[in-house]
C-alpha cells in the first residue's frame, strides 16, 4: 500500500465519520452503504478504528456476488474481517445473500431485509471498474437499464463479463442518500472517470449516472 492511497484511505475514513456523527446529532441510526473490492479495505481498517457509537449504524453492501459468505469473491466476508472488527463490530451489518441458489430467486427476501435499514443512507461510498461500472451496473449487464431506471430498491443482475451473478442497490436507490463518495486509485481509473465526465452515454459508463448526486470523489495515484 502505497503512503498516498494509505492517507487517501485515512482522510476518507475521517470524512466518514464525521458524516455519520453528524447524522447521529439528529437521527436515533445512520446507514453506511460501502463497495467491494480491493480498493475499500484500508479504508475499512481506518474507519472501524474511529470511535462511533457503533451499535446506532447500520451497514450495507452497495452489491454483492451471490456466492456463500465464506468464498473469498464474498463481499460481506470483506466487510465482516476489516470493518466489523473492534468496537465496529457492534455495528448492524445486513448482507445481500440469501439461501436461494439464484439471486433472482433471493431478492425479495433480501429487499425484505434491507428495508428495515435506516433510509436514506447517510453516506454511499461507491467503487469504479475499469470499465466505467460502479455497484454492479456493468456496461454489458443484460439488467443494466432497469438498474438505472426501476423505483425497487434492489435489482439481480447477469453480466457477460462477470463469472457470478450478482445482486445490486438500484441506482434510484443510491441515488437517495444524502452523500455520495467515489473511491478510486490508479491513472487507468482517473482516465476512465475524466472519459465518463466527457462522455454522454450512462450505459457505456455507467458511472456516470452518479456525477451529478452531487459525488465527491476521493483519488490517489
Ligand atoms: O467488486 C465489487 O464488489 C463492486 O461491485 C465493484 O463495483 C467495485 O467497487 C469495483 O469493481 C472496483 O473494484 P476494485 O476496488 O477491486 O478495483
Amino acid at each position: 500500500m502505497s503512503n498516498v492511497r494509505q492517507a487517501l484511505a485515512e482522510q476518507l475514513a475521517e470524512a466518514v465519520f464525521q458524516a455519520l456523527a453528524e447524522d447521529l446529532t439528529r437521527q436515533e441510526r445512520a446507514l453506511l452503504i460501502v463497495s467491494g473490492g480491493s480498493t475499500p479495505v484500508p479504508f475499512f481498517k481506518a474507519l472501524a478504528a474511529k470511535p462511533l457509537p457503533w451499535s446506532r449504524i447500520d451497514i450495507t453492501l452497495a452489491d454483492e456476488r451471490w456466492v456463500d459468505e465464506q468464498s473469498s469473491d464474498s463481499n460481506a466476508k470483506l466487510v465482516r474481517e476489516n470493518l466489523l472488527q473492534g468496537a465496529a463490530a457492534n455495528a448492524n451489518f445486513v448482507p445481500l445473500t440469501s439461501d436461494a441458489s439464484t439471486p433472482e430467486e433471493g431478492v425479495e427476501e433480501v429487499a425484505k431485509r434491507t428495508a428495515s435499514l435506516s433510509w436514506p443512507a447517510s453516506v454511499v461510498i461507491l467503487g469504479m471498474g475499469g470499465d466505467g461500472h460502479t455497484a454492479s451496473l456493468f456496461p454489458d449487464s443484460l439488467e443494466l437499464g432497469l438498474a438505472l431506471s426501476t423505483d425497487e430498491p434492489l435489482v439481480a443482475v447477469r453480466t457477460p463479463s462477470q463469472p457470478q451473478p450478482r445482486i445490486t442497490f438500484s441506482a434510484g436507490r443510491l441515488h437517495q442518500a444524502h452523500r455520495h463518495i467515489l473511491h478510486i486509485t490508479g491513472d487507468d481509473k482517473r482516465s476512465v472517470l475524466a472519459n465518463a465526465m466527457n462522455g454522454d452515454d450512462v450505459r457505456k459508463l455507467p458511472i456516470r449516472a452518479f456525477l451529478s448526486c452531487p459525488l465527491a470523489i476521493y483519488w490517489a495515484p
